[in-house]
């Protein structure tokens, strides 16, 4: 069993979303995508429907009512692999911010240093971030610093969406029990799989910003990550279930 999904969660990427799709599966190594889109308002969801006419032994589809975040558009991408036979379950986004040519050198990662989760970090040989403005970069920057120094993870993009995980690890963690939505989403899973002593490998990767569409960061989401991380570390020294 060694099949590969990467989850792509969509809200309003018509721009991307062919493009990033034919470009998945174009890669010399086989990916399937699960696309969950949140009823976007620009019709995504119609073209992947379109796009399943011609890939549709490798491309699903899970569509929600409405908008309700990346995190528990992950987790439902999360569940429906483990409900199918996935060894290894990739998280991307579709604005080509993530490049699809990495997605085997995350899978190559996790296979050659057997690790259970390879992150595509932009930190680990300095700040490989191509086009996002300076505040954004400083804040991305320091926000790693900042949710290393308090969970002592030694992984440098704590952050990162891009990612790799082998199905064990998301079998081990409680998926009913994610508290956070945004980039928290991100930090906690990788906490939880820390917590867990399953090995994490990052793989140095180039994040470009979006050319097409636009980025759904709000203060809700940084306000989220900043409180959460302290109040994560704080339940896990008391021993409470991460
Ligand atoms: N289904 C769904 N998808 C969403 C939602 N919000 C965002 N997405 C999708 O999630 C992906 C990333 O969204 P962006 O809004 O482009 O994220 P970003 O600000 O560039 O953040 C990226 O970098 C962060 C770290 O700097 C990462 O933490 C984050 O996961 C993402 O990779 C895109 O494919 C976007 O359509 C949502 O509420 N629902």
């Amino acid at each position: 069993m060694s099949r590969r999904l990467v989850i792509i969660p969509t809200y309003n990427e018509i721009e991307n979303i062919e493009r990033i799709l034919r470009n998945v599966f174009s890669q010399r190594a086989s990916f399937d995508v699960l696309v969950v889109d949140d009823n976007s308002p620009d019709q995504t969801a119609e073209k992947v429907k379109e796009l399943q006419a011609e890939f549709s032994t490798q491309l699903f589809l899970e569509i929600r009512t409405q908008k309700s975040g990346l995190g528990t558009a992950y987790i439902h991408g999360f569940k429906w692999a483990l409900a199918r036979d996935y060894a290894y379950i990739f998280e991307m986004d579709a604005d080509f911010s993530h490049n699809p040519n990495d997605l085997i050198r995350l899978y190559s990662a996790c296979v050659k240093q057997e690790a259970a989760v390879a992150i595509g970090s932009r930190y680990l040989t300095g700040v490989n971030v191509v086009n996002w403005p300076m505040n954004r970069v400083l804040m991305s920057y320091f926000a790693s610093k900042y949710v290393k120094l308090i969970t002592r993870m030694n992984i440098q993009d704590t952050t990162a969406g891009f990612v790799c995980y082998q199905r064990e690890v998301l079998e081990a963690i409680n998926l009913d029990n994610i508290q956070f939505i945004g980039y928290a989403f991100q930090i906690e899973m990788k906490f939880k799989a820390y917590l867990r002593n399953f090995k994490i490998v990052e793989v140095p990767v180039i994040f470009t910003n979006r050319t097409k569409g636009e980025s759904k960061l709000s203060g809700n989401i940084i306000s989220e990550a900043v409180f959460g991380v302290i109040k994560m570390k704080i339940k896990s020294l008391f021993g409470k279930e991460i």
